[in-house]
């Protein structure tokens, strides 16, 4: 069974479609990057396949579930690190683990284990008593994705997770990205070119709501004509090559 497969998966906003007939399928335990410039329909792919946001047209199945008529059961396999991240400012660390700790009423023991677990994996042990806001936004970064697993979810989207970071704390998130790989099946969104190539197992590249290109960095580049990654996702969102 797949982890994640949209049928015409369509969104329209008034007059604007924004996303447009979305076939896609993602393997268990897939690492999938969707890439596209700003507009280009992946926040509102990541909004529908969380059942945020429902489709006009066509459905998901999430490992089987539909994002339509299954949207407990979805929800309960699902963890989310969203675009706005989701920590309280006004909280400390250890306050907005707990928050999700109890929002998904774990009993005081799992509270503490769960908290120390992902303390240890997230290097949060030494700022467990610093107010959220006042962390830099790669550590609140940190932070809303450890939150977002506090439910040991299935399936993990992380919507534009580096987005504003400096180059040393990206590159940070991108080792602890790496380090869930293979555990668990991630979807993120991103519209830089070399978090997709590097990150990734599979890359769809989004325009205007479409899916233009599917495939590993390789095969996008050799499918576009092109050496570099960068110079193939400009030649396809340019329309210089139609695949
Ligand atoms: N609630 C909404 N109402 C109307 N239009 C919307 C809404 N949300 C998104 N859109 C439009 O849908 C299109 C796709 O937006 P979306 O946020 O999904 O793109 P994106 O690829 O995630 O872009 P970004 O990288 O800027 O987040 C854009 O043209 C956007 O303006």
């Amino acid at each position: 069974m797949y982890a994640i497969k949209t049928e015409g998966l369509t969104k329209i906003y008034k007059d604007l479609t924004a996303v447009d007939n979305l076939n896609l399928a993602i393997e268990q335990g897939e690492l999938f990057a969707l890439l596209g410039v700003n507009g280009a329909g992946k926040t509102t792919t990541i909004k529908m396949l969380t059942c945020l946001t429902k489709p006009n047209h066509g459905d998901a199945l999430i490992n089987g579930n539909s994002i339509i008529t299954d949207t407990n059961k979805v929800k309960n396999i699902i963890g989310v690190s969203p675009q706005e991240t989701a920590v309280a400012p006004n909280l400390s660390v250890k306050e907005n683990l707990e928050l999700m700790c109890g929002i998904h009423g774990f009993n005081k023991e799992k509270r503490l284990s769960k908290i120390k677990e992902l303390s240890n994996q997230f290097d949060l042990s030494a700022i467990l008593n610093k107010r959220a806001g006042k962390l830099s936004g790669g550590w609140q970064r940190r932070l809303s994705i450890a939150m977002a697993l506090i439910s040991e979810p299935q399936i993990l989207f992380l919507d534009e997770p580096t987005l504003g970071l400096d180059v040393l704390a990206r590159s940070d998130l991108w080792d602890t990205i790496r380090a869930l790989k293979g555990k668990i099946t991630i979807t993120l969104t991103t519209h830089y070119m070399e978090e997709a190539e590097i990150l990734s197992d599979r890359i769809g590249i989004m325009k205007d709501g479409k899916l233009l290109a599917l495939g590993t960095a390789d095969e996008i580049k050799i499918s576009a004509g092109k050496e570099k990654f960068e110079d193939a996702f400009v030649a396809i969102v340019t329309e210089a090559v139609k695949l």
